[in-house]
């Protein structure tokens, strides 16, 4: 809703609140007038809302960001919460009835933002705080506290708000649709926001909470006359609970409450107080402490709001009491009315009196509207022998009056006056004709009630309290300003507060907000239509239509007229100076109608301003595009060759910034591949060491392995072929023992034939011829000369073979099987040489016993023959051992080679042993060093993870 109404033009939308607050700021911002709205009507009607609707808008309109987190449109909108809280309460008519006036000024700076604010509150009703009636209730703060959390409560001492008898004297202690322990915390939150501290409030509630407590303090009859004690131990409790809370002596503050001083020129005389006298005198301290508690409040929130003393513009919003008529109507009544009366007066004047004098004064084509003029009423209440006038008389001339002395004064005073009524059969009411209806008051409390002074034991007791908060609201006043102070009237102070208003409303631009109550249950969508049209008629809202409609609400001089609207016809303008003619012609231009030109004015009819406005909006409208045209060219162009200057600039800059960023860039690149290519060479260089030391160590090892394989072979080998040198050696060896023997055998055999057959022929050559005797010894010869060459071949051989054993034997051991045979040989030779001796021996007797001669010369031959053939043995056999010894020695020599071979071989196994050691230490360091290079390997990585 406020976005729609922001800026639109009054009447163009339905009648709303926003609509007057818009052109309030309209005017205020164009024109530079001061405006103020006023809302008025019944009580309940929604003035109290509408205003802060009003306060709303305009904190729309001219919200700023504020200080520490809190502007002062928050803090005048949150400012309601709290003075509602200290001065609202529940009446018959309102659930939350503003129990005090309220004039809110919101202060502007030259660009329409909310600079400041003023909160100005008009008479609290104090009586409220002592006396309620059932529906009432006593002013919300009091039941918020009782409904605070316990913590608090426990605090104050405070218990539920039916044991308090300012709360119980009404049966109505919950409202419903207020949660009163929400409210409380919501009471703070708005302090806090309207800059009342934590440390202030404290105090604020502790005040509230003794003013409870003071209510329960009652008084007996004391034991002298027209005296009163503290009642019983329940009064004495809240007493020294009161003064605990207020930090005032427990005995002063009952002395305070139950005696008087009074001060005489001699002496001073202390007065006791009946119980009566006490309990009034209990009131009056709590009503003085509550209204002063109020006060600070406002003047707190003044203070934190704070004032724009440079602002020139303000929007005043005025939220008054509503006109009340009770049944029992008092002198706070009178007051609420009397002000009601004050603002009809205002909008009287505004929109009656002050028009239509214009309009004469003008000399315009009119006819008077009459209208209920209540200045009679003003008049009775306020003038010079009025009402207030006549009350402070009462009590200020005439001490010794009463209510009912009061009543009679006015009877007198007032029987012509046609706003004056005396009620039938009644000795102190007295009815007023009020211009929204007749209200009748009583005049019982009227004296009592217009006092305005704080008692001065009250006041030096509060004065003196150890708490700062509760002193300073009762500040030590001058001797001279006590006194004046203690004889002011509240009638005439609220009458000079008044007239202030007035003068400050009429140097602002009015506008008026009717509230009007559509029933008194309070309910809502029910019209209870003679009660809205009794409201509309008393507030004069008919009569103000009827004006509206007749009248001529724009009003211009011709000067204003031509300056703001000469616009609309420049050309009517040209040759003529005279404003009246101008003005005319340009409304005849317009085509307007039903308006009249007065003596300095030109009067307009309603929407016809607007309509003008409009008009010259577009023409200014049309003007301002071109302006806006060529300015936009011109500001463009020097924009755009501004922009393409710095673009140039800005572009050569980048440029060279982005070529040293490339080159940089190049650097860093060339740099890092740098590093990176010795890195990478780095690490390939490493694998690189590693593989080649791994392959070496890998290599020597195959090399190790494949040289002892070799070794091995070769030792095998050499080993086979010994055992196969032996082998052959032993079946060589073996062949020719066997040759040997099957040799002698034969040999053997073949002599023994041979012997027998040469024994045979001898025997027979014996037999035949002695001669061949002769033969026969040099056979014998020979045979002897045979053995014993054979003997010496035999020995020679002997010789030779052991010879050869003992080097074979010395040489190796295996040999010595041959040694063996060798001497197995050794001795079957023997044993032949034994066989052939022995078969030389037995050869002579055979011999003997042959005497043929021819025989023996065959014989003879035979044997030489068979010599011979033995002989051709010999040398075969020779032969042959000659050949066994040329084996025997080529297989010494074979075996001498196969040493030689064997030591060489061991010197190779020697020296591959050698270089298999010292591959194995290569190994060794080449793992040690690859243990070395992966540790670090592993560091290097770990440091990079990291
Ligand atoms: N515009 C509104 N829309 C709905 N309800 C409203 C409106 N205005 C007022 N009310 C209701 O009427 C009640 C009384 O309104 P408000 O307190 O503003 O009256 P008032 O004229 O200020 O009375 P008093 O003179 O006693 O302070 C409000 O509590 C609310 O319930």
């Amino acid at each position: 809703m406020m976005e729609q109404y922001k800026g639109a033009d009054f009447g163009e939308l339905s009648p709303h609140v926003f609509a007057i607050a818009d052109v309030a700021y309209r005017e205020m911002i164009n024109e530079g007038k001061n405006n103020s709205i006023l809302v008025s009507g019944e009580s309940g009607a929604g003035k109290t809302e509408t205003t802060k609707m009003l306060m709303r808008y305009l904190a729309h309109l001219g919200g700023r960001s504020g200080v520490e987190g809190r502007t002062v449109e928050q803090q005048v909108l949150e400012s309601n919460p709290v003075l509602e809280a200290f001065g609202n309460a529940k009446t018959v008519r309102n659930n939350n009835s503003s129990r005090f006036g309220k004039f809110v000024e919101i202060q502007f700076d030259k660009t329409g933002r909310i600079s400041g604010a003023a909160i100005r509150t008009y008479l609290l009703e104090r009586s409220r705080v002592c006396q309620i009636n059932t529906p009432e209730r006593n002013y919300h703060c009091f039941y918020f506290l009782c409904a605070a959390p316990p913590e608090d409560t426990q605090r104050y001492k405070l218990a539920d708000a039916r044991s308090f008898h300012y709360l119980n004297q009404s049966s109505c202690i919950e409202v419903e649709g207020i949660n009163d322990a929400e409210e409380y915390l919501a009471t703070r939150r708005a302090m806090d926001i309207v800059g009342i501290n934590e440390e202030e409030q404290e105090a604020i509630f502790r005040v509230v909470a003794a003013v409870l407590h003071i209510g329960n303090i009652n008084f007996a009859k004391g034991k002298e006359v027209d005296s009163s004690v503290i009642q019983d131990d329940n009064s004495r409790f809240h007493l020294n609970t009161a003064s605990e809370l207020l930090e005032c002596d427990c005995n002063n503050l009952e002395k305070a409450l139950i005696t008087r001083e009074i001060v005489t020129p001699e002496e001073i005389i202390t007065r006791t107080l009946d119980p009566e006298s006490a309990l009034a005198s209990r009131d009056a301290l709590a009503k003085t402490i509550y209204s002063r508690l109020f006060d600070w409040i406002v003047e707190k929130i003044n203070v934190s709001i704070g004032q724009d003393p440079n602002s020139k513009q303000l929007i005043g919003v005025l939220d008054i009491y509503g006109f009340e008529s009770f049944k029992i109507n008092s002198f706070e009544q009178l007051c609420i009315n009397y002000t009601n009366e004050k603002l009809q007066q205002h909008f009287n004047q505004h929109v009656f009196k002050m028009e239509q004098e214009e309009y004469t004064r003008e000399e315009i084509n009119w006819s008077y509207i009459e209208f209920v003029d209540n200045q009679d009423v003003l008049d009775l209440i306020e003038k010079k022998g009025g009402l207030i006038a006549l009350l402070d008389e009462a009590w200020y001339v005439l001490p010794r009056s009463t209510h009912e002395t009061f009543a009679q004064k006015l009877y007198t005073t007032f029987k012509n006056n046609k706003r004056f009524v005396k009620p039938k059969l009644s000795r102190t009411d007295f009815t007023v004709v009020h211009y929204a209806g007749d209200v009748t008051y009583q005049a019982d409390h009227f004296l009592d009630k217009n006092k305005d002074y704080v008692v001065a034991e009250h006041q030096d007791l509060l004065n003196a309290s150890s708490c700062p908060f509760v002193a300073s609201l009762f500040p030590s006043l001058p001797e001279e300003s006590s006194k004046s102070s203690k004889f002011s009237s509240i009638g005439s102070r609220f009458k000079l507060q008044l007239q202030s208003l007035m003068e400050t409303l009429s140097s602002t631009e009015p506008h008026y907000i009717r509230c009007v109550k559509p029933n008194n249950l309070l309910k809502p969508a029910i019209f209870e239509n003679t009660n809205v049209i009794q409201q509309l008629r008393c507030g004069g809202v008919l009569e103000a239509i009827r004006i509206s409609c007749a009248g001529y609400p724009t009003r211009k001089t011709f000067y204003e007229f031509v300056n703001r609207f000469g616009v609309l016809g420049p050309e009517l303008l040209e040759g003529s100076n005279d404003d009246k003619i101008a003005c005319q012609k340009i409304l005849e231009k317009m085509k307007l109608e039903n308006y009249q030109i007065g003596k300095t004015k030109v009067f307009l009819r309603a929407g016809q301003m607007a309509d003008l406005d409009a008009r010259r909006a577009e023409v200014l409208g049309k003007a301002a595009r071109i302006i806006q045209r060529l300015m936009r060219t011109y500001i463009a162009r020097k924009q755009f060759v501004l922009v393409r200057r710095s673009a140039t600039h800005l572009q050569s800059f980048v440029r060279g910034t982005l070529v040293r960023n490339l080159y940089e860039c190049m650097r860093r690149e060339a740099a890092a591949v740098k590093i990176q290519k010795n890195v990478r060479r780095h690490k390939a260089r490493e694998s690189y060491l590693l593989l080649q030391a791994a392959t070496v160590t890998l290599q020597t090892g195959l090399r190790a392995m494949s040289a002892r394989k070799e070794f091995r072979f070769r030792k095998e080998t050499k080993a086979a072929v010994h055992i196969q040198a032996r082998w052959r050696c032993h079946r060589d060896y073996s062949h020719y023992k066997n040759m040997q023997r099957a040799v002698l055998t034969y040999q053997c055999a073949w002599r023994q034939r041979l012997a027998r057959r040469e024994l045979r022929n001898l025997k027979m050559a014996a037999r035949e011829t002695g001669a061949l005797k002769e033969a026969k010894d040099k056979l014998e010869k020979r045979v002897e000369e045979l053995t014993w060459r054979l003997g010496l071949e035999k020995r020679l051989r002997t010789d030779l073979e052991e010879a050869k054993t003992q080097e074979i034997a010395k040489l190796q051991e295996t040999l010595h099987d041959l040694q063996l045979q060798v001497e197995e040989a050794k001795t079957m030779a023997t044993k032949e040489r034994e066989a052939a001796r022995k078969a030389i021996e037995e050869a002579p007797p055979v011999i003997k016993e042959t005497p043929v001669l021819v025989e023996d010369t065959e014989k003879v031959n035979s044997l030489t023959a068979e010599v011979d053939q033995l002989k051709a043995l010999l040398q075969t056999e020779r032969q042959a051992r000659e050949t066994a010894k040329k084996e025997h020695a080529e297989a010494e020599r074979r075996n001498e080679e196969l040493m030689k071979k064997f030591e060489g071989a061991e010197k190779k196994i020697e020296q591959l042993q050698d270089t298999a050691q010292s591959w194995k230490r290569k190994q060794l360091t080449w793992s040690r060093r690859t243990r070395c290079f992966v540790n670090r390997l592993l560091q290097f990585l770990l440091l990079r993870k990291h």
